[in-house]
């Protein structure tokens, strides 16, 4: 894109041969002979850059300087100043000018101060953009949810984020683990430490350690130096360890002293290494059958499960699906520059859907419905085929009692939402004490 300068001085020869100057650099000027168009023109557009004269009739350059600051503050300002008013020159430096130069100037030294001018200006904004990214990605505003259950996992977030306590995260795929994990992250105290990201069912079991440890040099074939591990990058942050139900027993061990002791040894090495990092750890395993079933450590899932969070299924919390639906489809629509929405119908029949792969499915058909509209608005044709089709698919693959189980459970989350959770109410409707309906919720693991 173009750089964009605006150029305000009041002698003739100076603006226009300065603007020719800048122009057949490749930037786009606007020259301006006044105070007044240059506060104008400030007020309409932003520049990439201001170069303005101090002595200036009727509005000064320093004027111009500070209305540029409080409009678009990462436009730098370069004064120009006759050798008189350096005074003046030194003053818009203390006020924020990026530099000045003094009259008459010589053009490659101007050309040169313009060019650093608008580096830094590129930065900035690239700045504040990534800085916009990051919070939008990771701000809590942004795990989208008002039903009860994410307002209750909003509540024990805001809390968690507050302490520095191990956090174990529990949910089926795609219910926003490690979007939650990074949020409890940035929230609290290490927010502006590294936070690293260890899938644990990706590494194979051979370099698992090598990775989570590191290595010394030489301490097996092909370490021919030392290499920090995920650990060492993580200290003094948070380490995610993702998927965690699929670490090898070994390991687990291993992650269980830096749990208790906060140490570790890296392979090849016997000395000790100290970390100060929280571990929050996820799965969408059941960590308490793995237990049963000898595949994970017992003492490992009371270390880790210091405070559980349980995010519930897409399909358990139904009211969220507009919301998502909303949010999802400005995200795409910006990025693709569109204006596509979902027809009344759509969103009913996405409310209905079971979302197996649940918000990341639910974001990956928003995206593929927009990248493919061939119309504004996305009909329930639109929508794609497995969407009708999954649930006549899936009721005559399950037996008798899944669908009975099923049947059940949407009819129990519905007459809560009736009675706005109210369970003595519920319990009445449903013809079952209030007893029985505790332990069918409970059954049904609904998070109400
Ligand atoms: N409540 C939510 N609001 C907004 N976006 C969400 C929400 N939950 C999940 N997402 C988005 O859905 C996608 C999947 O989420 P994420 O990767 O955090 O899930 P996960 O549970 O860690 O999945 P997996 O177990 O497969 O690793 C991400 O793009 C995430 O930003």
């Amino acid at each position: 894109m173009k750089h964009s300068i605006l150029l305000v001085e009041d002698e003739k020869i100076v603006r226009v041969s300065l603007a020719d100057a800048l122009k057949s650099e490749g930037y786009t000027v606007l020259p301006v002979a006044d105070g007044n168009q240059a506060l104008a023109a400030i007020s309409e557009a932003d520049f990439s850059l201001v170069i303005t004269d101090i002595r200036l009739p009727e509005v000064s350059g320093v004027e111009i300087l500070r209305t540029s600051l409080t409009e678009n503050s990462s436009t730098p300002v370069i004064m120009m100043t006759a050798f008189g008013s350096i005074k003046d020159a030194v003053e818009a430096m203390r006020m924020g000018a990026f530099d000045y130069i003094t009259k008459p100037f010589d053009l490659d030294e101007m050309l040169l101060t313009v060019k650093r001018a608008l580096e830094l200006q590129t930065i900035t904004c690239e700045n504040i953009r990534l800085k916009k990214e990051l919070t939008s990605y990771y701000g809590g505003p942004n795990i989208i949810g008002e039903g009860k259950a994410m307002q209750a996992i909003f509540a024990l977030l805001d809390k968690i984020s507050r302490t520095d306590s191990t956090v174990l995260i529990l949910g089926e795929s795609g219910t926003g683990k490690e979007l939650v994990a990074s949020t409890i992250h940035y929230q609290s105290s290490r927010g502006k430490r590294p936070i690293i990201r260890v899938n644990c069912a990706a590494l194979p079991d051979e370099l698992i350690e090598s990775e989570l440890f590191g290595y010394e040099k030489g301490a097996f074939t092909g370490a021919v130096a030392k290499k920090p591990g995920r650990f060492d990058l993580a200290d003094t942050g948070t380490i995610f360890l993702d998927e965690i139900g699929d670490l090898p027993l070994l390991t687990q061990t291993k992650i269980l002293r830096v749990l208790e002791e906060r140490t570790f040894e890296r392979l090849g090495s016997t000395e000790s290494t100290t970390v100060n990092v929280r571990v929050i750890a996820a799965t969408n395993k059941d960590l308490e059958k793995s237990v049963h079933e000898g595949k994970f450590r017992e003492d490992l899932y009371y270390r880790l499960n210091v405070i559980p969070l349980v995010l519930p299924p897409l399909r358990c919390r139904q009211e969220d699906i507009p919301l998502l639906i909303d949010a999802f489809t400005r995200k795409f629509n910006d990025q693709m520059g569109t204006d596509v929405t979902f027809s009344a119908e759509s969103v009913h029949m996405l409310m209905n859907y079971h979302f197996p792969g649940n918000v990341r499915e639910l974001l990956n058909i928003i995206e593929r419905c927009i990248a493919l509209a061939s119309e504004r608005v996305i009909r329930p044709d639109d929508l794609p085929l497995h969407l009708s089709g999954t649930r006549a698919q899936k009721t005559s693959l399950l037996t008798l009692q899944d669908i009975t189980a099923e049947a059940e459970k949407n009819h129990i989350i519905q007459i809560l939402k009736l009675t706005g959770g109210n369970r003595s109410r519920a319990a009445e409707i449903l013809g079952i004490s209030r007893k029985t309906l505790w332990e069918k919720i409970n059954g049904h693991q609904l998070a109400l």
